[in-house]
């Protein structure tokens, strides 16, 4: 029986753009307004995902969600025809309507969090779609991405699918970008490590003072408890509050774990020292905890060029190669450390650079896009065959782009009633690409 990791990475959709809808997110905040270019942002993440494919990975898709929303947009009030409803909401509520036109799905390290069958109590895989409560724009997701993942993921021998959790602050959850899985080996049981911004239901409790902190405490021990993972299987640690003041809106912005490495900055965390000796504790063997030091790069150059939402992937040989934006060669002190840590004795032998710019510029980078199920060849044949990328799927998703996709997208397009129309059409034959089933509101 084989193991590895899979990913599954969010396909850009037909409306992405840069409406700055995050608070405390820094690229989102600086590049509100700026004219993106779906049809490029969506080709550049096909791009890198078929490296990866390419490389010998387990890669796959998952589908945009459909946007604008007019399902939420019924919901709150406005009625009429489709066109008349997106005009009102543009006339009535133009926040409320660029939030329901979002692309932000395609960042599925926020779509669920996933428990690995080596570590469940029922040896399943076990899904949580994330409430993603804090922002609204995001909060709309995880009932379609439940939708998706069920219609992948279907087999329920092997697989769990959980409801998000309740949909108020206490139980802020962003999934797996705060969310990471040490191991020896990914059929081994491993370690699952939950990063929490604050405990929302103790007062006293140390939290940011500027910025949201997206995920709590309350939320990451409830997914252990749903998917049945032991206390010697998990440990908690808090993010520090200064670095979610200075724009780490998410674990993953300040570091990224695969296997028995854990590549992190030496701010990201409250108690660290305390927290890496449980982890230690808690995973038997060989650890690798490779901090990078403040004197060699900033919180904020970490934030700016995304140095730790990067990829760690093991290769068939063992070693490891980290996937990094573009962004990261071209800031001096990052590339520096980069070209240094390939000469440390540590598992991580090679840099891949990728440019994802248009993720990049909402503050999402190579490992935002996608969601890591580590499984067995069991569980791959199991699930839905049509979403793994190889050559053909690219080329057929590349000319679906090409037929469906702008190229130039302002916030103010949003109003644009022949959008509905150009998103849903899209969406309708990728389904058929995808054989995903009718996972659409529209289509129900
Ligand atoms: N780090 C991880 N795992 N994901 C990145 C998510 C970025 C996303 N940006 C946005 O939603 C910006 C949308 C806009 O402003 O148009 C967010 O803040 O939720």
């Amino acid at each position: 029986m084989k193991h590895f990791e899979a990913n599954f990475d969010g396909l850009v959709g037909p409306t992405h753009n840069y409406a700055g809808l995050s608070f405390g997110n820094v690229a989102s905040l600086n590049n509100a307004a700026q004219v993106a270019n779906p049809k490029a942002a969506a080709k550049q993440g096909l791009q890198k995902a078929k490296a990866l494919a390419d490389m010998g990975m387990v890669q796959g898709m998952l589908a945009p969600q459909e946007r604008p929303d007019l399902h939420t947009l019924r919901r709150i009030g406005f009625n009429g025809t489709d066109k008349e409803v997106l005009q009102k909401a543009a006339e009535q509520a133009p926040a409320v309507l660029r939030a329901c036109c979002s692309a932000s799905s395609m960042w599925t390290a926020n779509a669920a969090t996933v428990s690995p069958s080596a570590d469940t109590h029922d040896g399943r895989v076990h899904f949580t779609p994330a409430n993603l409560v804090d922002k609204l724009h995001r909060s709309i997701e995880p009932q379609t991405t439940g939708n998706i993942l069920k219609a992948i993921f279907s087999d329920s021998r092997y697989f769990v699918h959980h409801q998000h959790l309740p949909e108020h602050s206490s139980f802020g959850d962003e999934g797996a970008a705060n969310h990471t899985r040490l191991c020896q080996e990914y059929g081994h049981a491993g370690v699952e490590v939950f990063v929490y911004g604050q405990e929302a239901t103790n007062p006293q409790a140390i939290k940011p003072k500027k910025f949201p902190a997206r995920q709590t405490l309350e939320a990451s021990q409830a997914i252990a408890r749903l998917h049945r993972l032991d206390e010697d299987n998990t440990v908690f640690i808090q993010q520090n509050p200064e670095v979610i003041d200075q724009g780490v809106f998410h674990n993953d912005v300040i570091a990224v774990g695969n296997r028995n490495v854990l590549f992190h900055h030496e701010q990201a965390f409250v108690d660290t020292k305390a927290k890496l000796a449980e982890i230690r504790a808690k995973l038997e063997g060989d650890i690798h905890f490779i901090e990078v030091p403040t004197a060699k790069v900033s919180i904020q150059d970490a934030v700016k060029s995304y140095l730790f939402n990067t990829q760690l992937l093991s290769m068939s040989d063992g070693k490891m190669v980290i996937i990094a934006p573009t962004d990261c060669a071209e800031n001096p002190a990052v590339k520096a450390y980069l070209d240094e840590l390939l000469t440390l004795d540590t598992p991580i032998q090679k840099v891949e650079y990728f440019d994802v710019k248009q993720s990049m510029q909402n503050g999402g980078g190579p490992a935002c896009l996608r969601l890591r199920v580590a499984m067995n060849d069991a569980e791959l044949t199991a699930i839905n065959q049509h979403v793994l990328l190889n050559d053909n799927l690219f080329t057929r998703l590349n000319a679906w782009v090409d037929k469906h996709y702008r190229d130039r997208l302002l916030p103010a397009d949003l109003a644009d009633p022949q959008l509905i129309v150009e998103s849903r059409t899209a969406l309708d034959e990728l389904t058929q690409i995808m054989k995903l089933g009718s996972v659409y509101q529209f289509q129900r």
